[in-house]
């Protein structure tokens, strides 16, 4: 196994649970304890990508491409990331984010719509930006089949493809299958992110290094969508206990996670009743929140309409669809009483 390349998305991820509030003050600390603790990637966007903010997701606090300059004014060595989904992110945004200071773009479609994508990498190429592509939701297609639409990201001039575990459904076996697929069919390297609702996210992690992911993600306390992603400071543990630390300060990320996200997040995110629903079903993590204010307005239990989204196979930017299945749900109810 090698050192993998550890990317932390405590300010795009975890902008989700934090609805998407994020400071310019928070912002400049989080970002000066990860440079200082050596991670070389940060992500620094509203939770989903740029130009996320609006009614169908949440309205940002401040502005992400503000929240973008901060970051790259207070990182001495870490790279700034943004993620951008082709459609809510267009171009204008990509450009003016690489003039705020973004240096990766990790452009994220379905894992069935690489094609998508094209017109976004040859950009962030023109603009000279590392490029990742981001194929979300992984665990609805098989390992051949994702590894096609990686192929494609490939030709469109992606430096990395990740297989993006969105609902934390995946177990240790699929991330593996997925991973290896990718390294066998293409030239450039293969990230991992992990969702933790199923309790899996550092293990699923692991079993990506296993089968030769390049990159990984996480997020400090694990702050992130559904039960949150693999916690940055965890990964750095574990990789020192594998001996393959790829530079990271252990005890440094510690601290931040204790001492600078810690006090600052809303709930800690944790695999609870319908965080499991969520990588049970096969649920986009970022539906949990919408999910339960939708449910309790109308009197259900989020679990029952995490679990009728997910047999809709309901995905990532679908979250009006909430709003309808609830409806529909309730009425069934009404019928039957
Ligand atoms: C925009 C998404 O939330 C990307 C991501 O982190 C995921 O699918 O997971
Ligand atoms: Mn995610």
């Amino acid at each position: 196994m090698k050192a993998p390349r550890v990317t932390d998305t405590t300010l795009r991820d975890g902008s989700h649970a934090m609805k998407h509030q994020f400071t310019r003050e928070q912002v400049q600390q989080i970002v000066q304890a990860l440079d200082a603790a050596g991670v070389p990637v940060i992500e620094v966007t509203h939770g989903d990508g740029l130009a996320g903010s609006s009614i169908q997701y949440g309205f940002s606090g401040t502005s992400e491409m503000d929240l973008i300059e901060t970051a790259r004014q207070s990182a001495t060595r870490a790279k700034i990331a943004a993620l951008l989904i082709p459609g809510i992110g267009t171009r204008q945004e990509l450009r003016e984010a690489a003039q705020r200071g973004v240096q990766v773009v990790r452009i994220a479609t379905h894992c069935t719509e690489a094609d998508i994508s094209e017109q976004h990498f040859g950009l962030a190429k023109e603009l000279g930006l590392e490029t990742v592509g981001f194929l979300m939701m992984a665990h609805m297609r098989p390992p051949e089949f994702l590894a096609e639409q990686a192929a494609l990201m490939e030709s469109y001039g992606a430096d990395c493809v990740y297989i993006v575990d969105s609902a934390g459904a995946m177990l240790p076996d699929d991330a593996r299958a997925r991973v290896r697929a990718l390294k066998e069919r293409l030239s450039i390297q293969v990230g991992f992110h992990a969702h933790n609702n199923l309790g899996l996210a550092i293990g699923n992690t692991l079993a990506a290094i296993e089968a030769g992911a390049d990159q990984v993600d996480g997020c400090l306390r694990g702050l992130g969508a559904g039960a949150g992603n693999a916690p940055t400071e965890l990964i750095a543990a574990v990789l020192d206990r594998l001996g393959i630390n790829p530079g990271l300060d252990v005890f440094a990320l510690m601290d931040a996670a204790e001492y600078v996200v810690a006090p600052i997040m809303p709930y800690q995110p944790i695999p609870d009743r319908d965080a499991i629903t969520i990588g049970y079903a096969g649920v986009y993590s970022t539906f949990l929140l919408h999910a339960r204010h939708i449910a309790a307005e109308f009197g259900l239990d989020p679990r029952e309409l995490l679990v009728e989204l997910g047999r809709r196979q309901a995905v990532a930017g679908q979250e009006d669809w909430i709003l309808d299945v609830a409806v529909d749900l309730a009425q069934a109810k009404q019928r039957v009483a």
